[in-house]
């Protein structure tokens, strides 16, 4: 997916730079996620109490919902340091040695796109992640040997968007797993609001509403177009953003009024006109967007199967009304019984 799309998830180089100073540092301003935040709040609690580090966490979503924000929740509220690095940028297995040896007792380490580990690194975290030991060749040829490192206690926090990627021993070694969930229009408009209110920005709740609501689920995406919005407003309304102002911005946006993005169309437009509505298997529909299969499952149709657009079915994905309805286009009556005898979650 190209990052620079208005209402991609993907992060952008402007995102990142207002992200810092936006981003949620407590559990109780980390909005939403009701179950992960019950469940973190009692595992940090308890592993202060014990004096200990935390079990490992692994937290998977798709982007921009708050996997980083939340990692380093976690480490705020452990009152430990936090060491940032992805699985692409490890490359050899000593570059995650000096990482790990390098953390205090208790850190947290948190490595964003778990999922692209290398095998040999992968490797040495298994002992790392278990007993704190750290297992690694020096040297080469006739030379080299193998030394055994104890490691300071430590949290390892593992992100990724592609939680089908993750290799079975790697996700057994993570005691905690939390999956996010795409957020209601009502709790990202009060992340819309907690933005604007740390920006400086004159936004009443009728206009962080409509602005939360074309925030296809995602903080990101939300905290985006409050900017593009902001900027619209200081032109045409001093400034002052309401129900009607965010309206006309997004209108003008060309923002989609469900907030979905190209991608999103094209899917939908696919199914519907080159498959007939469906049902058309994952694997055919992966290859006419050109993009992998598991990119398909975790990062583009979980928001529209889960506002109902996608239908998931035995026999493979279909375009329900809602979707013909969108693209302004009128549901063929005889599907109607497809639907009646559609299963969720079947094979495919
Ligand atoms: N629960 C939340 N409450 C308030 N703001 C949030 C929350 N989650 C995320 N945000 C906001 O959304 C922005 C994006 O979140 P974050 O960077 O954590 O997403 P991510 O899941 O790590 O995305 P990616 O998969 O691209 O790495 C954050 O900077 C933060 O301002
Ligand atoms: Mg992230």
């Amino acid at each position: 997916m190209t990052s620079e799309r208005l209402i991609g998830a993907d992060s952008t180089r402007e995102d990142e730079a207002v992200e810092a100073s936006i981003r949620p540092a407590r559990l109780d301003e980390y909005v939403g996620q009701p179950a992960v935040r019950e469940q973190m709040a009692i595992y940090i609690e308890a592993a202060r109490r014990r004096g200990e580090a935390m079990d490992h966490v692994l937290i998977f979503g798709p982007p921009g919902l708050g996997k980083t924000t939340l990692s380093h929740v976690i480490a705020n509220e452990l009152g430990v340091s936090l060491r940032v690095t992805s699985g692409p940028v490890i490359e050899k297995a000593g570059d995650l040695a000096a990482l790990l040896t390098n953390l205090q007792p208790h850190d947290v380490l948190f490595i964003d796109e778990i999922h692209r580990l290398s095998p040999v690194v992968e490797e040495v975290l298994y002992p790392a992640m278990e007993d704190f030991q750290l297992d690694i060749m020096i040297g080469e040829g006739p030379a080299a040997r193998s030394i055994k490192l104890d490691l300071p206690p430590f949290t390892l926090i593992g992100a990724t968007t592609r939680a089908g990627l993750l290799t079975a021993p790697l996700r057994d070694r993570f005691g905690i797993v939390q999956r996010l969930e795409f957020y209601s229009t009502e709790e990202l408009t009060r992340i819309v609001r907690r933005s604007a209110a740390i920006l400086g920005i004159d936004c009443v709740a009728e206009g962080a509403g409509e602005i939360a609501r074309r925030s296809r689920g995602t903080p990101r995406i939300a905290n985006r177009l409050l900017r593009r919005v902001r900027d619209y407003a200081q032109v045409k309304a001093a400034g002052h953003i309401d129900h009607e102002v965010a309206h006309a911005a997004m209108a003008m946006l060309k923002v989609d009024p469900e907030g979905f993005d190209e991608l999103d169309r094209r899917l939908l437009d696919l199914v519907i006109r080159n498959f007939d509505g469906g049902p058309v298997g994952i694997e055919s529909l992966a290859a006419a967007l050109s993009e992998e299969r598991g990119t398909l499952e975790d990062v583009i149709e979980p928001y529209l199967i889960q506002q109902g657009f996608l239908v998931r079915t035995a026999r493979g994905r279909m375009a329900s009304h809602k979707a013909y309805r969108h693209l302004g286009l009128k549901p063929r009556r005889e599907r109607e019984d497809l639907f009646d005898s559609a299963v969720e979650g079947g094979p495919d």
